[in-house]
């Protein structure tokens, strides 16, 4: 049986907004998720239970942060370019006795292997990796940040060099559907195929915009 340690008491992620006075940017398509009963289910459809280490794109204030500690044993790379967010991240990190390592900086230039190579054993490519990669990605970054990491598919380099990684990532609505869309279907486009050609996607949840704080503008 796998014991999994969970978080000691800490303020609210509401709290740490208000505590922290992070009033949310749209530069950085900063929409924050703060029902942990939510970010739980995320967690819970992303099944990392078995990953040694997981990745989160744009952590900001750190509900799904929480969510994947209190889920699982793994290491968290949490990478975040907006550095308001740090203190507050390193603190959840000191409740962790280090088991969530902060990165700031830009997830386009994230340093895989300096960050992985070190924490991932690699797996043979046609089996599951200990390697996962999540986020409530920013909408500004969605569409660049999918394309790098198709390109890195192909040459099996970045993220997908240990093994099969799986991906658990928000979209706005419409992206999700060209992503998933089946033949013949009217989303069908470039996306669809370019992905399916490499990944198996599927849509699991589909969030409101009104689960977000702000509301975002999209679907
Ligand atoms: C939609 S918010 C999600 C925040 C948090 N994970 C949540 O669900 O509440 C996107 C986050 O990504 C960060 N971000 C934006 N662009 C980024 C980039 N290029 N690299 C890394 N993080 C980025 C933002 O600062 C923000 O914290």
């Amino acid at each position: 049986m796998v014991v999994v340690k969970r978080l000691p008491p800490l303020p609210t992620v509401s709290d740490i907004i208000r505590l922290y006075g992070l009033s949310a940017q749209q530069k950085l398509s900063q929409n924050f998720l703060l029902d942990l009963n939510l970010t739980n289910k995320i967690v819970r459809y992303a099944d990392i239970a078995q990953s040694s280490c997981v990745c989160e794109v744009g952590s900001g204030p750190g509900a799904i942060t929480r969510s994947i500690l209190n889920a699982t044993n793994a290491k968290v790379l949490a990478i975040e370019k907006d550095r308001r967010f740090l203190p507050s991240l390193e603190l959840l990190s000191d409740a962790t006795n280090g088991r969530l390592q902060v990165c700031h900086g830009d997830i386009l230039d994230f340093d895989w292997p300096g960050s992985c190579d070190n924490i991932v054993t690699p797996k043979p490519w046609d089996s599951t990796g200990d390697l996962s990669i999540i986020g409530n990605l920013p909408f500004s970054v969605s569409i660049p940040l999918l394309l790098k990491w198709l390109r890195y598919l192909t040459i099996r380099e970045g993220p997908f060099k240990y093994g099969r990684t799986t991906m658990t990532l928000t979209f706005q609505k419409e992206v999700a559907e060209r992503i998933t869309a089946p033949p013949g279907h009217t989303q069908r486009s470039r996306l669809s195929i370019m992905v399916q050609s490499l990944c198996t996607a599927k849509q699991c949840l589909t969030l409101h915009s009104s689960t977000f704080v702000p509301r975002p503008k999209v679907r």
